[in-house]
């Protein structure tokens, strides 16, 4: 079990993160905020890449800090920007960072198969990196971060620059891997996280907003939400959230804590929910 307890990130002056607190059992948890808001800022202190400023941070009950290796060996972690060698085949480069974890050889070998064959790239396992699609460079960063079997795995902004096919293909592999373990991927892409995610972090003024189901993120919106035609003239107290094709017209999502005359009462996903949070932040 993680346990992230009171912590606040500053640089410098400038709070990033105040006062965090937050439980990971195992299952997919996703980080979900707006460019800016501390995920990543979260996510290094989570890999001790950066170290809280106040507050700590537990794995089982022990400072990760105190932990060392001990807690690194725990941690898989593909980053935001994922280095890779482009001259390299994914075996290459799985083995090259094997070597680099001192894993032994043999059982390393076993490992890499087995890991290709789960992202599905068995076929090209010794075709140059290069000619890769995004798709297939993040599946190789998975592999790269599940080398050590981690508890802990944690994906900053995987599916950025994946095309709709291969953000399925990913959505399915994270479902795969979060039995018994703790997935935590960073995104502001709601699609890529509401059908697999148990858990939704969202974080709003430097500050937890809320650690939740997506249904229970739904459910404070529920009652809320209309469509209405697209040349509906809204009021002030109306919040436009959307805009959606339906059949050969084009309504609007809104928001509102009143009922609204010849609107169709929907109900709310998490797009609609982000929106809504968000609502005063530029997305
Ligand atoms: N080293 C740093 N020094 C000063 N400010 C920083 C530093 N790193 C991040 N910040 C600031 O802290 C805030 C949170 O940044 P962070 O990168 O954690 O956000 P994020 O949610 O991951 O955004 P993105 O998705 O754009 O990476 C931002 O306002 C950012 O400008």
């Amino acid at each position: 079990m993680l346990s992230v307890e009171h912590v606040t990130k500053k640089y410098g002056n400038f709070t990033a993160l105040e006062d965090i607190n937050l439980v990971f059992e195992s299952g997919v948890y996703g980080l979900l905020a707006p460019n800016g808001a501390g995920k990543t800022t979260l996510i290094k202190m989570l890999t001790t890449l950066l170290f809280p400023t106040r507050g700590r941070i537990l794995w089982d009950g022990q400072n990760i800090l105190s932990m060392g290796s001990e807690y690194r060996g725990l941690v898989g972690y593909l980053p935001q920007e994922f280095g890779y060698y482009k001259n390299y085949s994914p075996r290459q480069f799985l083995r090259y960072m094997a070597a680099l974890q001192c894993m032994e050889p043999k059982a390393a070998k076993k490992r890499i198969d087995s890991l290709l064959e789960l992202v599905a790239l068995s076929d090209v396992k010794d075709k140059k990196m290069k000619q890769f699609s995004g798709g297939m460079i993040q599946r190789v960063g998975i592999a790269q971060a599940m080398l050590n079997d981690p508890k802990l795995l944690i994906l900053d902004e995987p599916t950025a620059g994946l095309d709709p096919k291969e953000r399925v293909r990913f959505r399915n592999l994270i479902h795969s891997l979060a039995k018994q373990r703790i997935v935590i991927l960073s995104t502001h892409i709601v699609s890529d996280i509401e059908t697999i995610a148990g858990k939704i972090i969202m974080l709003r003024d430097h500050a937890l907003y809320c650690c939740e189901s997506p249904a229970a993120i739904c459910e404070n919106l529920e009652g809320k939400l209309y469509e209405v035609p697209s040349d509906t003239a809204l009021t002030g107290q109306e919040l436009l959230l959307s805009e959606r094709q339906a059949g050969d017209r084009t309504v609007l999502r809104i928001a509102s804590d009143f009922p609204v005359k010849g609107a169709v009462p929907v109900s709310p996903d998490l797009e609609d929910a982000f929106l809504y949070i968000y609502r005063e932040d530029t997305l």
